[in-house]
Parts: C-alpha cells; sequence; structure tokens
C-alpha cells in the first residue's frame, strides 16, 4: 500500500516545522529518514501516521486522505512506534505487545489463539520472550524500546513507521533489529541518526530545517558535499576490505580547517 505526503506541513503557532514536503513510499519499501537534530524528522513520522492532523497539505494511504479514515482502519494499516512513548507501569511485557492486536478485536472478534501466536512470535523476534512476564517499570530503556517494537510488529499492519528504532539499544541489538526490519515484507519508513546503519535502506529521504532536502538511493543522497552541508561535519567513504561496502567516517568541519582560518 502507498504511503504519500501531498505539498505536506505543520507549524507550531506561526513557526513553520515541516514544510513543502512531497513524496511517495512505494509498497514493501524500507525508507529511511535522516538528517540533523530539530530537522522535522519526528514531525514528518507522526504527520505519516495520521497522529498529527497536518496545517496543510495531506497524507494518503493508498489513495485515500489519512484523515477521513476511522482511527481504528488507520492503526490496521499503519503502526508507529514514536518517541518518549508511554506505557502503563501496571502492565507486563506480554500485556503491553498484546495492546498491538486491539485494532483487530471486537465483540465478534476477541483475542483468540491466532492473536496469542502473533504475539508470542512479536516477542520472539524482537528477543524479549524471556521478559514476557516482567513488569514495564523493571525493563532497561533498550528493554523497553524492543517491547513497544514488538508491540508494533503484533498490530500486523502493512505500514511500519518507527523513530529511532535503536537508539537504547546495543550494538548487537542494534545490528538484530535493523535485520528484522530489512527482512520484513511491509512497507517501512525508519528515521536514523547512524548514516551507515541508514545505508540499508532501499531509499533515503534528507531533512534539513523542516524540509524534504533530497530522496534518493543511500549512495546518492549520503555525498561528502550534502553531508558537509547539512550536517556540519566532513566525511569520508571508505571501502570495507571484506567486501568493498562504503562505511562512511566522519570529522567534525573545524578540525579540517587549518589553524588560524
Ligand atoms: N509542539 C511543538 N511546539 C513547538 N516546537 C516544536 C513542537 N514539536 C516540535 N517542535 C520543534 O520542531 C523542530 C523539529 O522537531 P522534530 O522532533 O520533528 O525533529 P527531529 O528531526 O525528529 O529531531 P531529533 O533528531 O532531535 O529527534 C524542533 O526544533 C522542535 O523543537
Amino acid at each position: 500500500m502507498t504511503l504519500a505526503a501531498h505539498a505536506l506541513g505543520w507549524s507550531a503557532g506561526r513557526t513553520p516545522i515541516v514544510a513543502d514536503v512531497d513524496l511517495k513510499i512505494e509498497p514493501g519499501e524500507l525508507f529511511g529518514l535522516v538528517g540533523p537534530n530539530g530537522s522535522g524528522k519526528s514531525t514528518l513520522l507522526l504527520l505519516l501516521s495520521g497522529l498529527r492532523r497536518p496545517s496543510c497539505g495531506r497524507v494518503t494511504v493508498g489513495d485515500v486522505d489519512i484523515q477521513k479514515i476511522k482511527r481504528c482502519e488507520v492503526a490496521r494499516r499503519i503502526a508507529i512506534v514514536a518517541q518518549q512513548l508511554d506505557t502503563s507501569d501496571r502492565l507486563s511485557v506480554r500485556e503491553t505487545v498484546e495492546l498491538g492486536r486491539t485494532p483487530w478485536l471486537g465483540p465478534l472478534t476477541p483475542f483468540g489463539a491466532a492473536d496469542e501466536e502473533i504475539v508470542e512470535k512479536a516477542l520472539a523476534e524482537t528477543g524479549i520472550s524471556h521478559l514476557a512476564e516482567r513488569r514495564w517499570q523493571t525493563l532497561s530503556g533498550g528493554e523497553r524500546q524492543r517491547a513497544h517494537i514488538a508491540r508494533a510488529l503484533a498490530q500486523k499492519a502493512e505500514i511500519l513507521i518507527l523513530d529511532e528504532p535503536t537508539n537504547h539499544l546495543d550494538i548487537h541489538h542494534q545490528l538484530s533489529i535493523l535485520a528484522l526490519v530489512r527482512r520484513l515484507s511491509i512497507t517501512v519508513v525508519v528515521a536514523l541518526h547512524d548514516l551507515n546503519q541508514a545505508m540499508v535502506c532501499d531509499r533515503l529521504g534528507l531533512m534539513s530545517h523542516g524540509r524534504l532536502e533530497a530522496v534518493g538511493a543511500p549512495k546518492e543522497i549520503l555525498t561528502a558535499a550534502r553531508i558537509e552541508r547539512v550536517f556540519d561535519v566532513c566525511s569520508r567513504s571508505i571501502g570495507d576490505p571484506a567486501n568493498g561496502e562504503p562505511i562512511l567516517r566522519f570529522v567534525l568541519s573545524e578540525e579540517k580547517k587549518p589553524v588560524g582560518d
């Protein structure tokens, strides 16, 4: 299912935070969003998920305006792991992940064996089956992050939106969450700070000052000139001796300048 933004914008009062975003994300695509702190990535993801109403423009899922679809219907199509999510401290991890099934349940379709199986799979895929009975308040930051991702997976939506899913995670869990995201055959939109990790995406969108500055294949987007302009760092692409894959190395721009400049 195609997710698209049309002249999309959101302002806080009179301050534009996201402006003029036109974007079409294809079914099954892994689309990465990169950009400096405060460039509008989280705001754009909230707009794309339908959780935030645009100040101008619109978001469509398939051909339908997301604001015209019932909240429960949107939740069947789009799952989001936003930043700063709240979860009741009284819930166990399993109960939290079970919440992902809510959009699919109703008086005639109560939680059943198939839902249980989906929840078990989501717990296993995120490596937290052993934490299933633990209370939320006893979890570490990284364990909470993985439980949020498990809840979103259990939602079985066609589009998964993840805002910095690897923050809080150790390197093993960062790589396993990225590998999991890569394996999923659904559409994934993911904001990432690590530009090397972003290289695995099918396409990248680069945000700068609330605008989508460029969209394209990672190697086309993450050029040294663009990285310096947008992130104010110098970068160099070196080949991995094992397979020749590009690896980006960074230094602060001022450290490259001759002393006294
Ligand atoms: N409700 C709001 N009211 C005022 N300003 C806001 C609001 N929400 C976001 N902003 C501002 O909009 C800008 C973009 O915020 P956003 O969280 O979308 O950026 P981001 O690219 O996700 O940043 P980060 O990489 O730090 O997570 C920031 O300067 C932020 O302070």
